[in-house]
């Protein structure tokens, strides 16, 4: 398909970062992937990706850790662009600036919500209109939880992740607390690891727990955090020791649940209010335990335009 462009300047677009209230691993595919059934939250740590038009495809990113992030053509922002430029048989690249604060390889789809974002950047710089559901099919090619970061929310994701369903989930903002690791955690690593630690085993399939499905439905913090859970925990505190002890010494400062966030290594904790939160992370850097907190609410919406900031024309395409 070829389109005739109209000019537009540059489009931003915020996307979240996600916490897996429940991650059931089944077995392992034919393709190498683990069939999954896993509960996603969007909470509200977010990165901003802007996209420009230029010569040359590049990107640049910006943001306390953005030395860890690559700048070569695997960066996962650039190659979204890419595929957006693919699928529309556009000969134009852009500049992808990234905002970075989702922390890096800390198991809450910095990556993924990179990539997110910038399909729907390029969508709107490219007055392309292409659809929620055009868009999660690239989505899904580039990754298993980019089709999340797009959505946002609540969702329960199958398959490999990249399956959304909608979950029964009662209205309410639930106050997180996220202790960030020094190292990263490489995710096909852990993947690994958890299935070492279950050599000889028979895994059953991958279902939604019952506990999660009431607590979600109940709105109630205490019972969710009672439900969070987490098969590929194991691996992350086989891969890096020190992690359990975060967990158990913020569930002692009175949180109502913890695990570690998808792959690791940041480990996810959920309090009652505010306030609840603001107490725990004081009390998780004032003891030692971690060196850095960020606290977020959650679910919030998936990848958006950031208001003012798109400067090209109305879509050409419905
Ligand atoms: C840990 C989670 O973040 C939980 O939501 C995801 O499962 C990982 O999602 P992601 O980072 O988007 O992962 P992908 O880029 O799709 O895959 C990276 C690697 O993770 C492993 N992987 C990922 C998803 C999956 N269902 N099974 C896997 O075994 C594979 O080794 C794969 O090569
Ligand atoms: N735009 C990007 N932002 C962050 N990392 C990227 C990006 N592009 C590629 N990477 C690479 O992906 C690796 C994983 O980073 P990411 O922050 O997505 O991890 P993660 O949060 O653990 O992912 P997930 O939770 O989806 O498994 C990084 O170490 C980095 O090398």
């Amino acid at each position: 398909m070829s389109l005739a462009l109209p000019p537009t300047s540059a489009v931003t677009v915020r996307a979240p970062a996600k916490v897996n209230l429940e991650l059931r691993v089944g077995p392992v595919r034919d393709d190498g992937f683990h069939a999954l059934s896993t509960v996603y939250m969007a909470v509200g740590l977010h990165d901003e990706v802007t996209v420009t038009p230029a010569d040359e495809w590049s990107v640049e990113v910006t943001g306390a850790q953005a030395d860890l992030v690559p700048t070569d053509a695997s960066n996962l922002a650039l190659r979204a662009a890419r595929s957006v430029a693919d699928e529309l048989g556009l000969d134009e690249a852009v500049q992808v600036r990234i905002r970075k604060d989702i922390p890096v390889a800390g198991g809450m789809a910095g990556g993924s919500a990179d990539a997110a974002a910038t399909l729907l950047a390029c969508d709107g710089l490219w007055s392309a209109g292409l659809g929620r559901d055009e868009l999660g099919e690239l989505a899904a090619r580039l990754g298993s939880d980019v089709p999340f970061c797009l959505a946002g929310g609540i969702a329960m994701g199958s398959g490999r992740g990249e399956q959304l369903a909608p979950v029964l989930a009662a209205s309410g903002r639930y106050h997180w607390v996220f202790a960030l690791a020094d190292a990263g955690l490489s995710t096909p690593a852990v993947y690994a690891e958890c299935d070492r630690l279950r050599e000889g085993q028979d895994v059953p399939d991958a279902v939604p727990s019952p506990a999660m499905m009431a607590a979600l439905r109940s709105g109630d913090a205490e019972a969710l955090g009672a439900a969070l859970n987490n098969d590929l925990q194991p691996a992350a505190f086989s891969l890096q020791p020190g992690l359990s002890d975060v967990v158990e010494a913020g569930l002692e400062f009175g949180a109502l649940g913890g695990l570690v966030s998808g792959s690791g290594p940041t480990v996810a904790f959920l309090t009652g209010s505010a306030e609840g939160a603001l107490d725990l992370a004081v009390s998780l850097t004032a003891s030692g335990v971690a060196g850095d907190v960020r606290r977020a609410t959650g679910p919030v919406a998936g990848a958006h335009v950031v208001p003012g900031e798109h400067v090209g024309p109305a879509p050409a395409r419905a």
